[in-house]
């Protein structure tokens, strides 16, 4: 089984139901949006299955591996971006890349080829000798994502990638991420509120109050209407 697959999952905090019977999929070569409202439980979700949570029930797979009983088979396919900044501003671009790459167990020149390709890959090659905190947000943001590359994943997570970012630097990540899938065959899964980030050919989850409300590819989903509205229209709480 590739890409990544989330069978069933339910996760509760405390009275509070956080995800509901979710059931997804986000398979090779393909951009999968996971598209929510704030609270729909996309962060919940990533928690789950990058195991920063345990799930208690349902699986989470990761290329065929179970988060929860393989754990270390799982993450070493699986690329991750978070909602919150983790760089050390006072580092290189090429020494944040350099520790992250010593915890994945690769070092020396090894290690330096990946990073250049990584960057090259993001068009950031020639910020390697600056400093993190030299950077704009867009260009922070796609260090991190080269740097959730570096041990070659086969999926690729990222939770609203693009939150604070002007529009052009959005536009500019959003597109790579997409070659990235079309390009590398990742697994992209790409959690977002925003429907401008999302294309007709892409896959779409829509996740609402813990639920998936639907999922297919995006253009058949909206019909004629604007994503937008289809979302609005899907998401509307009943006066
Ligand atoms: N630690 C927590 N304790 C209790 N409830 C929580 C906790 N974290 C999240 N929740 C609740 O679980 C639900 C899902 O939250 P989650 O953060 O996963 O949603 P989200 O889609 O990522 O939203 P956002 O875009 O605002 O981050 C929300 O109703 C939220 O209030």
């Amino acid at each position: 089984m590739s890409g990544l697959n989330i069978a069933d999952v339910s996760f509760n905090y405390g009275a509070k139901r956080a995800l509901d019977g979710v059931s997804l999929t986000a398979g090779p070569g393909r951009f999968t949006a996971l598209l929510g409202p704030n609270g729909a439980g996309k962060s919940t979700l990533f928690a789950l299955i990058s195991g920063l949570i345990a799930t208690r029930r349902g699986r989470v797979l990761i290329e065929g591996f179970d988060i929860a009983t393989n754990p270390r088979a799982a993450l070493s396919r699986l690329g991750i971006v978070f909602q919150a900044q983790t760089l050390d501003l006072d580092l290189t671009v090429r020494h944040n890349l350099r520790y992250f790459g010593a915890l994945h167990g690769m070092s020396g020149k090894e290690l330096d080829q990946r990073i250049d390709a990584a960057m090259d890959r993001l068009d950031m090659r020639d910020r390697l000798g600056e400093r993190a905190a030299e950077l704009n947000g867009g260009h922070r943001r796609r260090m991190e994502i080269a740097r959730a590359l570096l041990h070659r994943p086969s999926v690729l997570v990222l939770d609203e990638p693009t939150v604070g970012l002007d529009v052009a630097s959005r536009m500019a990540i959003t597109r790579h991420v997409h070659d990235l899938a079309a390009d590398e065959g990742l697994a992209v899964f790409w959690a977002t509120h925003l429907v401008d980030e999302i294309s007709d050919g892409d896959d779409l989850v829509l996740l609402h109050k813990g639920r998936v409300l639907a999922a297919g590819q995006a253009g058949a989903l909206r019909g004629q209407v604007l994503l937008n509205d289809w979302f609005l229209g899907q998401t509307r709480v009943p006066a």
